[in-house]
């Protein structure tokens, strides 16, 4: 016992630790790190979830706050010995603004990096993402890359932009002293489409197919292949980088890899009908049943109407002109970066991960009824 009350010692901070990926990752660490002492949680919107964590053997403190304040930032880090920054603002649909975005995801990640470096903080992790890369406005494929793969990164969108920008200040890092003296060790994750437990779009989907009498509509080829990573496998990579960052630094310091798993290359589409098939959805057509100029034309027509419409409400649907181009353009990865600098295996297979989300969507389908 002496063991583990002597490894019981280290203090993580988890950014956006009650968003999907966040809570992924914060469950995953209280299971998988032994040597946790105090886990910390910081997010805007704290869920009520959080409560059930509180009676184990790890101190949890919920922290409500903001990454775009500096001060409240830096008193969450301060005292932690590494930190897992997955706050972010996700929105490709127009929702927020490009300042908000810039805010949240730029800003934001700078006061992580600052509190580390001002409060002796030395190990930080970034949730990045395949945007950073692609796919580019350009429609060029990304045919199973890897994280050297040459290729065109062409940022319009505020979304990707702010991703590229946030992962680079976190790069460029590394190595920095800070207080105390000491070199800070950073490192990103470029995680491809996110599936699993608690994921909205798929929730949202679902809800569309049961509004369409059980029917989607196929609108992208199913020749496209789009790169899906399951949320328990990336979570278990965050904590595995995390921990061996620590014993690894001068391999991984400065590093980015791409989130990967044994899940297959589909398109968006033909991979979301494996959980919402077993839902009793079903995808109309073995091609597209639009013309691609149509749905284009479509998408502008929504960008147009999302613009008009401002000042009275906000539209924000599922298709829009980048949205299309991402969902049509192939981006896939396929490397062993992960696996040969720290070990990395998935955690979850590809059965058990479609298993998990099949029937958390189940669940989620009786509640609705
Ligand atoms: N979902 C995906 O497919 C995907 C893919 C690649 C990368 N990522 C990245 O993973 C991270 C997590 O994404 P997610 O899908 O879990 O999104 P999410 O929206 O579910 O989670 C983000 C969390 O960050 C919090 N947050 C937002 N603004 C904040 C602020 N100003 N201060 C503090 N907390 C704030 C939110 O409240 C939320 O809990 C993001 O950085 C995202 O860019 C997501
Ligand atoms: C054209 C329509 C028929 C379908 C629209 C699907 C569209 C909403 C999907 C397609 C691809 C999805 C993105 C992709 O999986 C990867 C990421 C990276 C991540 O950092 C944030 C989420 C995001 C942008 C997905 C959002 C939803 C997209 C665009």
């Amino acid at each position: 016992m002496a063991d583990s009350a002597q490894a019981q010692e280290l203090v993580y901070l988890v950014t956006g630790g009650c968003g999907f990926l966040g809570e992924h990752v914060v469950r995953m660490l209280l299971q998988q790190e032994p040597r946790l002492r105090e886990l910390r949680i910081f997010d805007l919107h704290l869920g009520p979830w959080l409560e059930e964590l509180k009676t184990g053997p790890v101190q949890v403190t919920a922290i409500q706050g903001d990454v775009t304040q500096a001060h409240e930032v830096a008193a969450a880090v301060a005292g932690a010995h590494v930190v897992i920054h997955t706050a972010g603002l996700v929105d490709v649909f127009g929702r927020a603004s490009p300042e908000t975005i810039h805010a949240v995801n730029v800003q934001g990640t700078k006061n992580v990096i600052e509190a580390c470096v001002q409060t002796g903080t030395q190990f930080l992790v970034y949730t990045s993402s395949m945007e950073v890369v692609g796919p580019n406005i350009k429609g060029h494929p990304f045919y199973r890359g890897n994280e050297d793969t040459p290729y065109e990164a062409v940022h319009r969108h505020p979304y990707p932009r702010s991703k590229a920008l946030a992962e680079q200040l976190v790069l460029e890092a590394n190595g920095r002293k800070v207080r105390g003296g000491l070199p800070l060790v950073t490192c990103a994750l470029r995680p491809t489409g996110i599936y699993g437990e608690g994921h909205q779009i798929m929730r949202d989907l679902y809800q569309q197919g049961l509004r369409l009498g059980g029917r989607l509509f196929r609108a992208i080829p199913a020749s496209v292949e789009h790169g899906r990573v399951y949320v328990g496998n990336v979570a278990w990579m965050h904590v595995l980088v995390a921990r061996e960052l620590q014993e690894r630094a001068a391999l991984m310091g400065g590093q980015v890899y791409f989130c990967y798993d044994k899940s297959p290359y589909k398109s968006y589409e033909d991979f979301n009908m494996e959980f919402l098939g077993p839902c009793g959805l079903r995808l109309v057509g073995t091609r597209p049943l639009l013309p691609y100029w149509l749905l284009m034309l479509l998408a502008f027509l929504n960008a147009l109407l999302q613009w008009l419409l401002r000042p009275l409400l906000l539209y924000a649907p599922l298709l829009n002109p980048y949205t299309l181009a991402m969902a049509n353009t192939t981006f896939t990865v396929s490397t062993d970066k992960a696996q040969r600098h720290f070990g990395y295996e998935p955690l979850f297979s590809w059965e058990e991960s479609r298993t998990r989300t099949v029937r958390w969507m189940q669940t989620m389908d009786s509640s609705a009824q």
